[in-house]
């Protein structure tokens, strides 16, 4: 196994007066996509915001690249090369497509090299280069989220649901671009509802329930054994067509 870039030990998090993680434990190996499932209401976002200190941990320790990051400001956890793109993608509708790219590389202009490659994961952000980003579709606004994460280096991706509410093709497209994604080396957290999306681009897998883990290992386990995907997540046959 490779090292872990990211590591969660006994992370708890209060939103208010809300008990909401009772002690997640998992670890995202570096160069490998790790897939975060579980019910609505399991807590996937939650961990997702408390990675970026969004909500404060109340106990337990969260380690990125070796360093204690469990108390740190949001803006440093990005510093460190942490990008998040949340379920509410955070894009700016009257600006054009380039200007929400070129606004997302805050340490200098894309390379045109970089830009090549994010156009090529995304083809219709090409298309609409020109394009305030408020007439995508709902799949292109999401995909242009991805893009602005991407538009400087990053060492570790964290993506609440790309698919969510995409048709069909739009699912296809999303999953061709975390495979490229993979296959450039990326080290991603990959919150996901669509369990074919998830098995097809799973290495690894942990699986929430009620702010805890209740499963992680290897994404080829679960796929291969449909009670424990009943048990787990409540999945019937018809979520492999
Ligand atoms: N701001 C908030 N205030 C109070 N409770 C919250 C808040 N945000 C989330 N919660 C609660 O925390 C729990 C976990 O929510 P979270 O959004 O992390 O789950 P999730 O697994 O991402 O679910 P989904 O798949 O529906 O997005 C839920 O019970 C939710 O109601």
């Amino acid at each position: 196994m490779p090292e872990p870039l990211l590591q969660l030990e006994g992370v708890q998090t209060h939103i208010g007066p809300y008990h909401i993680l009772h002690g997640v434990d998992f670890d995202v190996p570096a160069g490998s996509l790790t897939m975060l499932l579980g019910r609505n209401g399991a807590g996937k976002s939650t961990t997702l915001r408390t990675i970026m200190g969004l909500w404060q941990a109340s106990s337990g320790r969260i380690r990125f690249d070796g360093r204690d990051i469990t108390a740190s400001a949001t803006p440093d956890i990005a510093r460190a090369g942490i990008a998040y793109v949340p379920e509410a993608m955070g894009i700016f509708t009257d600006l054009t497509v380039r200007e929400n790219i070129v606004l997302a590389a805050r340490s200098g202009p894309v390379d045109s090299a970089r830009l090549d490659w994010m156009l090529g994961l995304f083809p219709a952000l090409r298309r609409f280069w020109n394009l305030p980003a408020g007439n995508l579709s709902g799949g292109q606004k999401q995909m242009l989220a991805i893009a602005r994460a991407i538009a400087e280096p990053r060492r570790l991706l964290l993506v609440d649901e790309p698919t969510k509410g995409l048709a069909p093709v739009m699912v296809r497209s999303m999953i061709e671009a975390f495979k490229a994604l993979k296959a450039a080396g990326e080290t991603i957290l990959l919150v996901e509802q669509n369990f074919y999306a998830a098995s097809v681009l799973g290495d690894g897998v942990v699986v929430m329930d009620d702010g805890r883990i209740v499963h992680s290992g290897p994404m080829s386990d679960l796929v291969t054994d449909q009670s424990l995907q009943q048990r787990l997540l409540g999945l019937s046959l018809d979520a492999h067509q």
